[in-house]
């Protein structure tokens, strides 16, 4: 359904925009029907990047999106309409959202307007309220509403609503449980789950480890722009390969920890002499070095599902090397 392949991205940084700050390198992966793949990294990894990428609210430096076979970024006019009919995004906070003089019948109202002109208001209103009730909203307790007049995870469970009534194939979800208390946290990820159920995609961005792992069939994780590992996630989350993700999953079962005491041992890692590059063991090359070809896989497989970077990459020196786009 949704495919990346070999996508990067640079802004323009620094006075006048003088430097290119790469924040994500050389990234392919696919999201099926029915499939919820996570994006793990700590902040800045350039997960939101490639969320914004798939919804094209950010250009794609090089390499290029597929949706259901189309070049995301060539969509114009009614096919760009019809994509974003079909693929919608839920970010962190909910109420940036939503325009704040703006009821919820009045938001609910200009889907149809925007989308299904051809239905019958009575028609419409009778979907909005089993939509609403599917998401364990109560229609008569938020149709009124001005968004101050929610929570936060009525809001977020308001706009997973608007996306189903456009009966979309693939949502990003960028954060979505970060802002929320820990009983709507449940409530949003069972409503995850029941998306995943009826088929939808979904493309999970997320930075908490034990999240990713509860929610999604695959993982990817990313540091510095670099997906370093990827796969099947009991496969990943077992068995990590990367130097990276041995320590970020060496992690998980202490779910006290805070990210920052994690990230400090993620630094430490850094200077730790790499034993095993199985990638390099699968490819000809230097550790940290770029391939002479370039058309080179930047995965080695690990076993089937399961995938991995040279163990260099996302670690500082290699990714001072390989600052600029070839
Ligand atoms: N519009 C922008 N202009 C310049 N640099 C940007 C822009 N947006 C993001 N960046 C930079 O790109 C890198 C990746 O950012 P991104 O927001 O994708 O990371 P992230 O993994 O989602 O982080 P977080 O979890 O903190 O949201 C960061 O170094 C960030 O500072």
């Amino acid at each position: 359904m949704l495919t990346l392949e070999r996508v990067w991205k640079s802004y323009k940084v620094g006075t006048f925009g003088g430097r290119e700050l790469v924040a994500v390198r050389d990234v392919s992966f696919s999201v099926g029907p029915g499939e919820v793949v996570s994006l793990i990294g700590e902040s800045g990894s350039g997960k939101s990047t490639i969320g914004r990428m798939v919804l094209r609210l950010n250009s794609i430096s090089r390499g290029a999106i597929n949706f259901q076979g189309r070049d995301v970024s060539r969509l114009r006019g009614n096919a760009l309409r019809e994509y974003y009919r079909q693929v919608q995004g839920v970010f962190q906070d909910p109420f940036s959202s939503y325009n704040p003089i703006f009821k919820a019948d009045r938001v609910l109202a200009m889907v149809r307007d925007q989308f299904f002109p051809e239905v019958k208001p009575a028609t419409w209103w009778e979907r909005v309220d089993s939509t609403l009730a599917s998401v364990r909203l109560d229609p008569a307790q938020v149709r009124n509403k001005y968004p101050h007049q929610l929570s936060g995870g009525q809001l977020q469970r308001m706009l997973i609503a608007r996306a189903l009534l456009l009966d979309i194939d693939l949502l990003v979800a960028d954060e979505v449980i970060s802002m929320l208390d820990a009983s709507t946290r449940i409530d949003v990820l069972n409503l995850l789950a029941d998306l995943k159920a009826r088929g939808l995609g979904v493309l999970f961005v997320t930075h908490d480890l034990a999240l990713g792992n509860y929610i999604s069939t695959k993982t990817v994780i990313l540091r510095k722009g670099v997906a370093v590992e990827m796969g099947d996630t009991g496969k990943v989350f077992a068995n990590p390969q990367h130097p990276y993700s041995r320590i970020l999953l060496g992690s998980v079962p202490q779910l006290h920890k805070k990210w920052s005491e994690v990230a400090a041992e993620l630094e430490l890692d850094n200077r730790e002499v790499i034993e095993r590059c199985l990638y390099h063991e699968q490819y000809p090359g230097e550790c940290g070095q770029p391939p002479a070809d370039p058309q080179q896989p930047v995965l080695a497989t690990v076993e089937s599902d399961h995938f991995v970077a040279c163990a260099q990459e996302g670690n500082v020196q290699a990714g001072a090397l390989a600052a600029s786009i070839p």
